[in-house]
């Protein structure tokens, strides 16, 4: 193919004028990106030679090399990885294929100075090369290819990049940067070195630069040596070394690593910028054996509602890298968990298929499973610093004061997702409640679990009261919970969309029930007294009468109405019975375009309220019934079926 040109699709123009333009808080990260690129193709070439074992042709020891010439200003990172094809390297350097990078570039505001700084932490992969170069070639041969189908790409990182054959005896890549003036300190082995050191030791690749010996200068007069000699200088000797430990970070023991080595890491395998909230290191040995490294984010990532999204789990068998995302590996629930797990025992050529079916995948998802509750649970125990005293914190040891508030910042990310445990993993469930936390009628902030409440109960109280609603203030502000504010006893305010379908499969906690405040008939129990109790059937059989004109009139609208001694301040509320949908789930499915079944709650009135009292007699009756009947939804977060009708009934009675 003689020489083309290309131009790069719209979104790599734009990153590569801020990469180009704006100036870099940290440049260095070039180099991570590209080493990272190159063990990438290295991976690739691993993984297709399983089954073909030619395409490592005369070089099976995979590498990467990096080099440079000062007077020719390069830069060299060699791979003899899996290299392109012309039509791959078109493909793969001239658009942005992935959906993550793309959202990334349209976040972009165009301000240099905070889009620098975000590019910085997110990475930009190959184009990051720009930053300190202002031309790159790329020559690369695709593996199993003659040496007649290399490639040779060129660009200054504009609008366009050039593509051409060429003849290239080496399988993989170069990437040469032509640096810029400015980033002419990274032609040096020890800043190469140094950096390597800093971002690419874990990478299980040899990373190799030429050796470099002091020489000293020649005589300058060879015939006396008294006049000296011209200054020294290190010389590169023609041998290579190995400049990284290339050793996985994961097989290393424990103790080897530093907290920077492993939050590292992370970062490189999550491309998260922020280090993460915790991790868990283990070599589980027995039936199956395999090395687990997995992480727990700070941040939840934007799309981690999107239940398709695929695990974070990258799988190794022995040492050889075989898929990212390996769903297989982690409950959907845990999706937001990040890592690496490394087996002994799997077949190198699996697939995602045999994954599915595999015990000893079912093994390691199990074991990863527990791993990570446990990690939950051992943050949740030191959330809070024990309650004794203020000083305690001071007999706490350096690690546990590293936990404090920890948990907490985890559920504020994670813990909506975490419920769907609830009804996904019943053999954890146990465990998932425990590390469930809430707001509730005294606490306004998300940090009472099942047990602190149980803790917490009344005599006599003997279910653990709750209630769902759309936000913190409509599930604070519900006529349903005014009795319970009036006796003292707290309910637990449930907010996240996914409270109902996952209370679903929890109906106790601890041999506790859980029980809606917004459904079924209402019984305190042993918490309301004989007097209480009697009031309010002496009320039930005097508001009969009424109560069958209200049933008459709302019959369209309402289940049954009955009087109730759940309310203080308002008319009435409504509620429905004890197995059937929460007002607020029927609306939350309505509203997702889901078929809902036709919710008709009960219609429960305060025979207290003056409102209420008005009722008998009144020529206004219907309209009454209606108003109370319309305002009762309005208190939970609902609308009248019919708003225009309920306006005018409002108006006529006002006018
Ligand atoms: N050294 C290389 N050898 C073979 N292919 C490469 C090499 N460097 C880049 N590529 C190809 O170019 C693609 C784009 O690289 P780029 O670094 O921009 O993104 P990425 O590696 O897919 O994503 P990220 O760097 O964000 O993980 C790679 O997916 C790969 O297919």
């Amino acid at each position: 193919m003689s020489k083309q040109t290309h131009a790069f699709q719209a979104e790599v123009a734009q990153l590569l004028h801020l990469v180009t333009h704006s100036l870099y808080s940290n440049q260095e990260i070039f180099l991570r990106e590209l080493i990272s690129n190159a063990s990438d193709a290295c991976d690739k070439l691993r993984f297709e030679a399983l089954n073909n074992t030619a395409l490592y042709e005369d070089a099976p020891e995979l590498q990467v090399r990096l080099s440079f010439d000062k007077a020719a200003k390069t830069l060299h990172i060699t791979d003899n990885g899996i290299g392109m094809t012309a039509q791959e390297a078109i493909d793969h350097l001239g658009t942005i294929a992935k959906s993550g990078t793309k959202d990334f570039v349209s976040k972009l505001s165009g301000d240099q100075k905070s889009d620098a700084q975000l590019i910085g932490q997110f990475g930009v992969g190959f184009y990051s090369g720009f930053i300190v170069a202002d031309k790159i070639t790329v020559e690369t041969r695709r593996a199993g290819a003659a040496a007649a189908e290399g490639v040779r790409w060129i660009s200054g990182g504009t609008g366009d990049f050039e593509v051409e054959t060429i003849t290239r005896n080496e399988r993989g890549t170069s990437v040469i940067l032509h640096l810029r003036e400015e980033a002419l300190e990274y032609a040096n082995t020890w800043k190469l070195k140094e950096i390597v050191g800093k971002y690419s030791d874990h990478i299980s690749l040899p990373i190799l630069m030429e050796k470099e010996e002091w020489k000293d200068g020649e005589l300058i007069d060879p015939s006396n040596e008294e006049a000296g000699r011209q200054p020294g200088g290190m010389v590169k000797t023609g041998e290579w070394e190995t400049i990284n430990k290339a050793s996985a970070l994961w097989t290393r023991p424990k103790k080897d690593i530093s907290d920077e080595q492993y939050a590292d890491f992370y970062k490189q395998i999550s491309r998260d910028f922020e280090a993460p909230l915790t991790w868990t290191h283990n070599r589980v040995e027995g039936s199956t054996e395999y090395t687990q490294l997995l992480y727990i984010p700070s941040k939840a990532p934007q799309d981690l509602w999107n239940r398709d999204k695929k695990a974070g789990i990258k799988l190794y068998v022995k040492r050889v890298f075989i898929m990212d995302e390996a769903e297989a590996l982690m409950p959907s629930y845990l999706r937001f968990v990040k890592g690496v797990v490394d087996s002994a025992d799997l077949p190198l050529n699996v697939s995602r298929e045999l994954l599915q079916e595999s015990r000893d995948v079912k093994a390691i998802r199990e074991g990863c499973t527990k791993r990570v509750l446990s990690m939950l649970e051992d943050l949740a125990k030191h959330d809070k610093a024990p309650e004794a005293s203020a000083e305690v914190t001071d007999v706490l040891s350096e690690e546990d004061k590293a936990k404090l508030g920890q948990y907490s910042k985890f559920y504020a990310e994670f813990g909506a997702v975490l419920k769907e445990g609830l009804g996904e993993d019943f053999g954890n469930q146990a465990r998932l409640s425990k590390l469930l936390r809430f707001a509730s009628s005294t606490h306004d902030t998300v940090s009472v679990s099942f047990a602190d409440y149980k803790a917490r109960m009344k005599e006599g109280q003997d279910a653990i009261y709750y209630i769902t609603a759309d936000t913190l203030a409509a599930a604070k502000n519900s006529p349903q919970l005014e009795v319970f504010k009036k006796k003292g006893i707290e309910v637990l305010l449930m907010t996240d969309r996914v409270d109902e379908w996952a209370l679903n499969f929890v109906h106790e906690f601890d041999g506790t029930p859980l029980q809606s405040v917004a459904k079924g008939a209402f019984d305190l129990g042993k918490l309301q007294d004989e007097e209480e109790k009697k009031a309010a059937e002496d009320a039930a059989e005097t508001f009969k009468p009424v109560l069958a004109k209200l049933k008459e009139a709302l019959k369209d609208k309402a289940e049954d109405v009955r009087v109730t001694s759940r309310l203080v301040d308002s008319p009435a509320c409504l509620v429905v019975t004890d197995d059937g949908m929460s007002m607020q789930l029927a609306r939350m499915l309505k509203q997702a375009g889901q078929s809902a079944p036709e919710v008709k709650p009960v219609l429960e009135v305060n025979p207290e309220h003056a409102l209420v009292k008005k009722l008998d007699g009144s020529v206004h009756f219907h309209d009454l019934a209606h108003i109370l009947f319309d305002q009762a939804l309005l208190a939970e977060g609902g609308l009248p079926a019919d708003p225009a009708a309920y306006v005018k009934r409002v108006n006529a009675l006002l006018s």
